[in-house]
């Protein structure tokens, strides 16, 4: 539905240009609900906005629902835009109209009757839960609801592609979820093709089928959902995995952890689990085999994609060359681990 080949971006010329986005190739299938994570100036925005050609690309081809709009004229782009809605962070509501008027906006413009107008906006209320609303202005709405109208009337033209450009960063985590279900449904519901950019790896693994991570303008890692937590090649990626999972070094160990490995202070280590390695009898084993007793601080084991993953905070008790054997074996057996330091015996 989406495919977007070798896009470049640069924002000026010579010394001084910036090149945001770098090479891109991307396809979203019809159905499909995308997401691109990355931090922030990393290009996700400039990315999303090439898809309808809120920017063009500097090269490369963007093709929608089998259309090459890169080789469109102003005409027939503005034709094929229909096809594609947008909601943005900040929701882009005119405060001056009430709710139903910013919902028929896009129905005015392109010339239906009052009464087909009155019908479709009539629809467009239920389906996102605000037919109580219709005469609100938004500045008496909660964000949720105004990114609700928002959604409405993206929806309007009955586009087959919805973009999300941050939308629910402006939200409360409650209000977030609700958003992302009202998303889930719309595309379950209408077949809706999404593509999304976020920075946060909750979104991604709360609707998303497929996810692509972007840094510095290229797309390092791509693919199911699914697969990519249990399969996540680069740091950044893990990164992004482990800041779902809330996993806090306890105070009380914080104080007594030291970089250097002081006479009888014990390893502290993070270890992630993913994929097959979140069955393994670990803890036995590193007993059994190893004499390295474990003490787990936290752990959590999550699901996403419907694949199992997990996250263990633990702290390994045994001589030098026992905990060391029991790291090298860990990390021997795919599973990831981060020494976060070694924790001193209470005085
Ligand atoms: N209109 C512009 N002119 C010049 N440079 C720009 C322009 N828009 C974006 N950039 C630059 O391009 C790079 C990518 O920006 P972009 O906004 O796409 O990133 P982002 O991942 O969406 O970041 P954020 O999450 O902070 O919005 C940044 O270095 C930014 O400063």
């Amino acid at each position: 539905m989406i495919k977007l080949t070798n896009i470049t971006k640069r924002y000026g010329t010579g010394d001084s240009a910036v090149h945001a986005v770098k090479n891109v190739d991307l396809e979203v299938a019809a159905g499909q609900i995308m997401g691109v994570i990355g931090e922030s100036g990393a290009g996700k925005s400039t990315l999303i906005r090439c898809v309808n050609l809120l920017e063009r690309p500097t090269e490369g081809s963007v093709h929608v629902d089998g259309n090459d709009l890169t080789a469109m004229n102003g005409t027939e782009l503005s034709r094929a835009r229909r096809n594609i809605g947008m909601i943005f962070q900040h929701f882009n509501l005119l405060s001056s109209r009430t709710v139903f008027d910013n919902i028929a906006l896009p129905l005015e413009l392109a010339g239906n009757s009052k009464a087909e107008i009155k019908q479709r906006v009539n629809e467009l209320l239920e389906l996102v839960g605000l037919s109580h609303r219709a005469h609100a202005y938004p500045n008496a709405l909660s964000g949720g609801q105004k990114q609700r109208v928002a959604i409405a009337r993206a929806l309007a033209p009955a586009p087959k592609v919805l973009l999300c450009d941050e939308a629910t960063s402006a939200l409360d985590p409650q209000t977030t979820q609700s958003i992302l279900a009202l998303l889930k449904e719309l595309n379950q519901r209408l077949g809706l093709t999404i593509l999304l950019i976020t920075h946060e790896m909750q979104v991604v693994k709360s609707i998303c089928d497929k996810v692509a991570i972007i840094n510095d303008g290229e797309l390092i890692e791509q693919g199911d959902v699914a697969w990519f937590f249990a399969n996540a090649q680069t740091d950044l990626a893990r990164r992004f995995i482990a800041s779902t999972i809330n996993l806090d070094i306890p105070e009380e160990y914080q104080q007594r952890l030291s970089a250097v490995r002081e006479p009888g202070a014990l390893p502290l280590v993070r270890l992630g689990f993913t994929g097959e390695t979140v069955d393994t009898p670990l803890i036995s084993i590193l007993s059994r085999e190893l004499s390295v007793d474990v003490t787990i601080l936290s752990a959590d084991i999550e699901y996403a994609g419907g694949v199992k993953f997990g996250f263990m905070l633990a702290e390994l008790d045994g001589a030098p060359e026992q905990t060391q054997a029991a790291m090298t074996y860990l990390d021997e057996h795919k599973i990831q681990l981060e020494l976060l330091g070694y924790v001193r015996r209470h005085d």
